[in-house]
């Protein structure tokens, strides 16, 4: 799901990453002192008494230790007894200046071999390359450094669907994470960008989100939830997907076929109900979609069933007829929520859609599906922000387990997540 996205974004990760060392300002030492805690005398390796770095644990003592040991050697007589010097393979291979290997000949070193291989190979965020940022004590990020790592996401996320007003926000909120701020050593460049990335997106996505099923549990039964969207795109399917969900939270559901348009389209749904053991309401084909759900409502009311879940003709957004449609059917009905249906391969189809759905009949919120079949993710990265309503589930596949609530947080790890 959504892998070329993903790709792109470790891309800028990197190249943004590459940028910002390359601009890793110096600091003296004494500010470098001040700003980080002062090692201490008996510091790990300038007495000579083995430190034990697997026990040390956490990375940020490792840097510590490793940048107390670099500043300490400064005033410091060498150790006699001489390890091996370690080749600083990390350092080497970003090309940031290698402090003398005689300096880090410390008994500690002998003790990071073990440990070493892994972390050095990280040719990212590994903690040679950390520990640099650490002791260098201070970094500044300009826009220049940063303008072709910018440039490259831009086409990245506008080649992957991602609308261009979200892909120009994504830009913006990276540039006021990154550009010009002072960072001290506490953390590492990497994890800057990193930070910045998640915030850039998490803001994009995470537009008008509420606790849907919070909502579901407090609001007056029956909850009548009607879904809109093109035809084609999985709307029956995720009715008959949220039929499940919310039978397995405890609340009964009644569907109603207001797809009156379509030949077959009650032995559709039927064959859903059936298979779920719900009751439908369906009409005649040809019939009126708003009588439809107001007999769903009237049958939800009558038998105790806390949700009724109303299909709708699907027709193209430009269709005023569908459009008076679902006018007529706000009137009748007056549902608790309008969810918009599309599929997340349809990239910024669905994005143009979302938006004149919810112009020209307002939407609570959205269900992309297919989006176990999409490798874009710039629906899924959109939709929210355009509409200004949020993305509620994604459909995973085709079982009727295959839905998933939309969680920006989860969204954002998998989206930066390494392979
Ligand atoms: N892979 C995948 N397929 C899906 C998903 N959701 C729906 N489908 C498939 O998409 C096709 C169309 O789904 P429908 O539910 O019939 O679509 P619809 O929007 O109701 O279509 P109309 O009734 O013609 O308007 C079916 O073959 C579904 O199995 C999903 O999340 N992933």
């Amino acid at each position: 799901m959504f892998d070329n996205l993903k790709d792109k974004l470790g891309s800028f990760r990197k190249d943004a990453e590459e940028a910002a060392e390359e601009n890793v300002e110096e600091v003296d030492e004494e500010e470098t002192v001040e700003a980080d805690e002062p090692p201490e005398p008996d510091e790990p390796g300038v007495d000579g008494t083995p430190s034990d770095v697997s026990d040390a644990g956490a990375a940020t003592d490792v840097e510590t230790a490793e940048a107390g040991a670099e500043l300490e050697t400064a005033e410091t007589e060498p150790l006699e007894t001489e390890p091996e010097p370690e080749p600083e393979t990390d350092d080497a291979a970003t090309g940031v200046d290698e402090p003398e290997p005689t300096e880090e000949g410390t008994t500690d070193s002998v003790e990071d071999d073990e440990e070493k291989p892994a972390e050095s190979e990280d040719n990212s965020t590994g903690f040679g390359r950390k520990a640099k940022s650490l002791v260098k004590g201070k970094f500044v990020i300009e826009e220049e450094d940063l303008e072709d790592a910018l440039h490259e996401l831009e086409m990245a996320l506008l080649s992957s669907d991602v609308e261009m007003n979200v892909a120009d926000e994504i830009l913006d909120n990276i540039r006021d994470e990154l550009v010009g701020e002072t960072r001290t050593f506490t953390t590492s460049t990497g994890e800057v960008v990193e930070e910045a990335l998640q915030e850039a997106i998490h803001d994009v996505i995470s537009v008008g989100q509420f606790d849907f099923d919070e909502r579901i549990a407090i609001e007056d039964k029956p909850i009548t939830i009607v879904f809109t969207g093109v035809n084609g795109v999985g709307k029956t399917t995720s009715i008959a997907k949220m039929s499940r969900y919310f039978e397995e939270r405890g609340f009964s559901t009644v569907m109603a076929n207001g797809d009156t348009y379509r030949a077959g389209a009650n032995e559709q749904i039927q064959e859903h109900a059936d298979a779920l053991d719900t009751k439908l309401i369906s009409h005649e084909q040809g019939g009126d979609p708003a009588a439809v759900l107001y007999d769903a409502v009237e049958y939800a009311e009558a038998n105790d069933v806390d949700v009724v879940l109303g299909d709708t003709a699907g027709r193209l957004h430009t269709d005023e007829g569908l459009m008076d449609q679902l006018e007529k059917i706000d009137r009748v009905v007056d549902p608790d929520m309008t969810l918009f249906v599309d599929e997340a391969v349809a990239g910024q189809d669905a994005v143009n859609r979302a938006r004149e759905f919810n112009n020209a009949a307002e939407i609570d919120g959205a269900i992309l599906t297919k989006a176990d079949a999409d490798s874009n993710g710039g629906a899924a990265i959109s939709v929210a922000h355009v509409t200004g309503k949020p993305i509620l589930f994604l459909g995973i596949g085709q079982g009727y387990d295959h839905l998933e609530r939309f969680d920006p947080d989860q969204m954002v790890e998998r989206l930066l997540e390494d392979d």
